[in-house]
Formats: structure tokens, sequence, C-alpha cells
């Protein structure tokens, strides 16, 4: 197996407080992992350790085969990894044209076909050039999240951060943003670590998934196993029937 990610061991706090406990995943290139738990078991603190948001203690993080050990990255990492907030109206510039936008990550990282880059995100995340002039603010929250997974992609990244990417939308949205993260990962071979309350979701969306409690992973499961409910653990059963009816038909 190919890890795109791998993480051993990963410990993070916050003052005494111990966020990550010895947390290890390793993802598979071109794979979909899913990270799910109730509120407050460090699904975000995860993601946000990867992402070099969040120091981590201990342990150790490697993404595209290159070892990060701080929280300071290089300019490069953020070409290879992009993170995809919950919510848009937060991660997004109200008064920034989407154009404005879009420039930004390519002027910080030199590109200079941004005309030939904007128009082709914004048709792979179905906006289109219309929308290329429009201030974010007056986007929907749907058109909002297509324009910050076109703000990720536009820099060709492996990896994909995405924490809750559809739980503040509507769920006739979020089954297309769902759609349209797939159909990225297929064509461009993307890898994705995903944060999701919903099971409905990650079952849709990830090969496989770890389920986390109180800063630690109680299990790791396949999609086939959630199908078949093999649980080891009595809390991941506990958390199924809490999320009863967790396959989409999307
Ligand atoms: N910057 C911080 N300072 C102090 N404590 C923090 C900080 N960030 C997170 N925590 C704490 O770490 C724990 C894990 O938080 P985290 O956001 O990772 O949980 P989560 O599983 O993503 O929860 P949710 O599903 O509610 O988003 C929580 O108890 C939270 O209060």
């Amino acid at each position: 197996m190919t890890s795109a990610l791998a993480i051993r061991d990963m410990v993070v706090a916050f003052d005494d407080f111990v966020a990550l406990d010895g947390v290890s995943i390793d993802v598979e290139q071109g794979s979909s992992f899913g990270l799910v738990g109730e509120s407050g078991s460090g699904k975000s603190t995860l993601l946000r350790a990867v992402a070099g948001l969040n120091a981590f203690e201990s342990g150790t993080l490697e993404v595209a085969g290159e070892g990060y050990s701080d929280r300071m990255r290089p300019k490069a990492f953020y070409r290879t990894v992009q993170m995809v907030f919950q919510d848009p109206y937060g991660s997004l510039h109200p008064r920034q044209t989407v154009d404005r936008l879009l420039l930004e990550p390519l002027a910080i990282h030199g590109f200079d076909d941004t005309e030939a880059r904007i128009t082709r995100a914004l048709d792979e995340v179905g906006l289109g050039s219309g929308f290329r002039f429009r201030f974010s603010h007056q986007l929907s929250g749907g058109q909002r999240q297509r324009v910050a997974i076109a703000r990720a992609l536009i820099l060709e990244p492996k990896i994909l951060l995405l924490d809750e990417p559809t739980s503040a939308l509507d769920a006739s949205i979020q089954a297309e943003i769902l759609n349209l993260l797939e159909q990225a990962r297929r064509d461009r071979d993307l890898t994705f670590l995903m944060v999701s309350h919903d099971l409905g979701v990650v079952h849709h969306m990830c090969d496989r998934l770890a389920v986390m409690k109180d800063g630690r992973i109680v299990e790791t499961l396949t999609r086939d196993q959630l199908e078949r409910r093999d649980f080891a653990s009595d809390y991941t059963r506990a958390l199924l029937v809490a999320s009863e009816g967790f396959k989409r038909s999307a």
C-alpha cells in the first residue's frame, strides 16, 4: 500500500488537556478515509494537526512521503494538501469576488496561467465563468462551498482534508456537493481525509473509517465491515444506532 498520509502515535494537547492521545492511521493514495465519533472526540483536531493548524507534542506525520514534525509547513505543502471547512460563510471573505478568491492562492504559489485555471476550476465545480465576478456574499451556501472546493482544487493538491464539508448545507445540496467531491477524487486520484458526524455520508464517501472517542481511535473499519455491522466495540454499535438509517441512496 502506498500511503498518502501516515500518522503514528500522534498526541495533541491544549495546556493540560490531551485532545489526541496517540492516534495512528494510514490513508492509501487515492482512497477516502472517514473520521467519525461524538462531539469533542478529536476529529477536527486531527485534521488541523495534519494541516499544521495545531501543533502536535509527539508522534510522526508523513504526507506524500515527506515527514513533518511541527506546525510550520513549507509553502509547497499547501500545493499537496488543502483543507475544506464546514462553514463556507466563515471560510470565504464575503466582500471578495469569486475571481479574487480563486486568484489569491494562484498568486501565492506563483502560477501564471491564472485565466485558464480559474475557468477550469469554476467549470469543474459546476459554477461556470458566469460566477467569476460575483461577490461571495451574493452566493448561496452551496455555491459558496463550490467556490471553497474550487479554491482548494485550483492548486492541484493530492490530499483534501474535509471537515464536515456538507453539514452546514440543506440535504438536497449536500448530495450534490458530495457527488462533486467524489467525482473530483476519481478524476484527480485525490486522497481524502474526511470528518463527518453523519455515518451516511461516511458510508457513501469512504473506503475506510476510524471511530474516535476521547482523543483515541476505538476501531478502524472498512466500508464492508460498516455494512455488515461487523464491529469490535460496543461504542461503535451505539454510535451506529444513534445514526440509524446510515445508508444513503445518493
Ligand atoms: N484550540 C483549542 N484549545 C483548547 N481546547 C481545544 C482546542 N481545540 C479543540 N479543543 C478541545 O479538544 C477536544 C476535541 O475537539 P475537536 O474539535 O477535535 O472535536 P470534534 O471531534 O471535531 O468535535 P465536533 O464534532 O463537535 O466538531 C474538545 O474537547 C475541544 O474542546
